[in-house]
């Protein structure tokens, strides 16, 4: 089935459009192959030292050209509990690479940080650079060359990205994501952020919050609100580079190991040395791309992912626009209500009908390419399946439903809880921002109030604690770009603003920083580019200046005569405290050469 019209001139504009950066990309990666297996042009020397640890047997294998070799990806780190179940999957990866008699290697490890640690505190700061050293290690790792596939074992919100930056680099090779899965359900999490907005208002204690914190995030596995990590395996399925069905299956089942081998399994089948090679970097190409953005406005995904999505298309030579992103939000509607677009988890999501039932439908309307490249072979119809635990232990792949199994939570095609997806792009004469409209309320798609502007998060706590901010106000939060201090997730201002917000007031928020996928309630006009430290209309605007906000016409404007507003001077801010402590001081180079956030915000291209 072709897809939807407008799906197909919107893919072809990003076709049109990357064809100078796509052909060179191309032509290196084509080049690469050329190569052939690495390993036979490595010295004695580089591959003695590249299988001094392995067995006698895997030493012979890896001697020769003809029995390929698995080269690991590993984030595993005990601070997010989605990573720590990779602990143990290097040893289960290798018995099922000797069961098809190949070979796999750790080829190294990459940094990952949980956003959720760093939450408002100064290491939020390294977050999105993280990304860029997440896929600079892992090249590291791969530039050994002793290898004819690879896994990535990621989950988590930058290094998901990060890994598939480094996937496209290494396009030669096939690359499979293994993710984890989700943490079984604990406290709902619109239970969670009640109890928030009561500490913020001072009517619970800490010991309160903490007991509710800890029993949402209780366990392995991924947090399980939508926010960036689960929007990272929608993303890695609706691109293949998933199998079909591994993403929201918990940690530690038999369902979980049985996908992970099996996982294994196909990274070595689809090599150069077999006959249904699979290059990363000929498998994604436009359409792979746009049927990842298809499945963000589906679902409302996170907002990270209209910086990351960028850098990730980059890295394959393509160029996606917040224009292409907003236009297809305007077509593709939004089909499940999970938290904090509704009161689901990922769980309750997976249990409706899941990533099958989803594709099913979005196939069914032509919103997404059937005729893209998976790891899993030809045609994205192959993902509309539920996966099961067949009775020996592999994986079982029943049809899709076509009902849903909880209509509040999935819906189909026919009756969308919204007609159009999740993330908007704002112009006006503030510059450029982007808006997720799929967990805010209609009647807050449209704001227009006095600004009050913040240099930093910590102002706006202090005078929401101060009580002077009971008024219909929106939000300026400013100084929080990528050159500026990193554009950390501002996340912990959805208590303050959401109480107020209650109170009855009308409020919002325009920054040049991020907020966490799991922001949602507060209409949030984020990062504006150009920033404030970059000559941003953001850096003139001053307390009292009427603001608008219109999520409904696409614009985000300052309300003062144009003449006087642009005569302004631009603030400036003192970030010197901005540039040490917590590891800050390494990321210097990173803050001077990190591109605009509608460019993916990367010091990489
Ligand atoms: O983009 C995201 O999805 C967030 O960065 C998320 O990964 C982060 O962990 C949240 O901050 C956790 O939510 P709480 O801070 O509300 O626990
Ligand atoms: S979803 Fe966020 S909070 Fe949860 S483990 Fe991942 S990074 Fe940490």
């Amino acid at each position: 089935m072709s897809a939807d019209r407008r799906i197909e001139a919107i893919t072809k504009r990003i076709v049109e459009r990357s064809k100078p950066t796509r052909e060179i990309y191309l032509d290196r990666t084509r080049r690469a192959i050329s190569k052939g297996v690495h390993r036979s042009t490595l010295s004695c020397g580089n591959l003695a030292h590249g299988f001094a640890v392995c067995s006698p047997r895997d030493k012979d294998a890896l001697a020769g050209d003809v029995v390929p070799n698995l080269g690991i990806i590993t984030a595993y780190n005990d601070m997010l509990s989605a990573h720590q179940p990779f602990e143990t999957y290097p040893a289960l990866i290798r018995q099922a690479a000797s069961e098809v008699g190949g070979v796999a290697q750790v080829a190294g490890g990459v940094p990952a940080m949980c956003d959720g640690v760093t939450q408002g505190q100064p290491g939020m700061e390294l977050s999105l650079f993280s990304r860029d050293a997440i896929a600079m290690s892992a090249a590291i790792g791969l530039s050994h060359n002793m290898f004819d596939s690879s896994v990535y074992l990621g989950v988590c919100d930058k290094i998901v990205p990060g890994l598939m930056i480094a996937a496209l680099t290494f396009g030669h090779l096939p690359a499979v994501f293994v993710p984890a899965g989700p943490m079984t359900t604990g406290l709902p999490n619109d239970e969670k952020s009640r109890i928030r907005q009561l500490y913020a208002e001072g009517k619970v204690g800490r010991a309160e919050l903490l007991d509710a914190e800890s029993k949402s995030y209780h366990g392995p596995g991924t947090c399980t609100f939508y926010g960036t990590a689960n929007s990272n395996q929608m993303l890695m399925e609706m691109m293949g580079f998933h199998l079909p069905g591994a993403s929201f299956i918990n940690p530690g089942t038999p369902l979980r190991d049985a996908l992970t081998k099996e996982a294994t399994k196909r990274a070595l089948a689809i090599t150069a040395l077999g006959n249904e090679f699979t290059p990363a970097g000929e498998m994604i190409d436009e359409r792979s791309i746009v049927n990842g953005v298809v499945g963000l406005h589906a679902t409302g995904g996170s907002t990270n992912h209209t910086i990351h999505l960028i850098a990730m298309a980059r890295a394959g030579g393509i160029k996606l626009t917040w224009q292409d992103i907003s236009e297809l939000s305007d077509i593709v509607p939004l089909l499940a209500r999970v938290y904090p677009n509704g009161l689901a988890d990922v769980n309750h999501f997976h249990a409706a009908g899941g990533m099958g039932f989803l594709i099913k439908q979005l196939l069914k309307a032509g919103y997404v390419h059937d005729d893209v490249r998976t790891v899993y072979g030809q045609g994205l119809a192959a993902y509309t399946i539920d996966p099961k635990l067949a009775d020996d232990g592999t994986v079982h792949r029943d049809p899709a439903s076509e009902v849903s199994a909880d209509p509040k939570v999935l819906t189909t095609i026919d009756k969308p809880f919204q007609a159009n997806g999740g993330l908007k792009m704002l112009t006006g004469n503030l510059g450029k921002a982007v808006i997720k409209i799929s967990a805010v309320k209609p009647e807050r798609h449209v704001v227009e109030a006095p600004a009050i502007v913040f240099n930093d998060q910590q102002e706006l706590q202090d005078a929401f604690k101060a009580g002077k901010l009971e008024k219909d106000f929106i939000a300026v939060v400013r100084f929080q770009g990528p050159k500026a201090n990193g554009m950390p997730e501002l996340h912990r201002l959805t208590p303050p603003l959401g109480v107020l917000q209650d109170r009855g007031f009308k409020v919002a928020l325009v920054t040049d920083g991020r907020m966490s996928g799991a922001s949602g309630k507060i209409p949030a006009a984020i990062h504006l580019t150009p920033e404030a430290v970059d000559g941003g209309a953001i850096a003139q605007i001053k307390n009292g200046d009427m603001v608008r906000l219109d999520a409904i016409a696409g614009t985000l404007e300052v309300l003062v005569d144009a003449a006087e507003f642009n005569a302004r001077p631009l603030a400036t801010v003192n970030l010197d405290d901005n540039e040490f402590g917590m590891g800050r001081e390494l990321f210097a180079s990173f803050r001077r050469i990190a591109g605009p956030a509608d460019q993916g915000a990367s010091v990489l291209f």
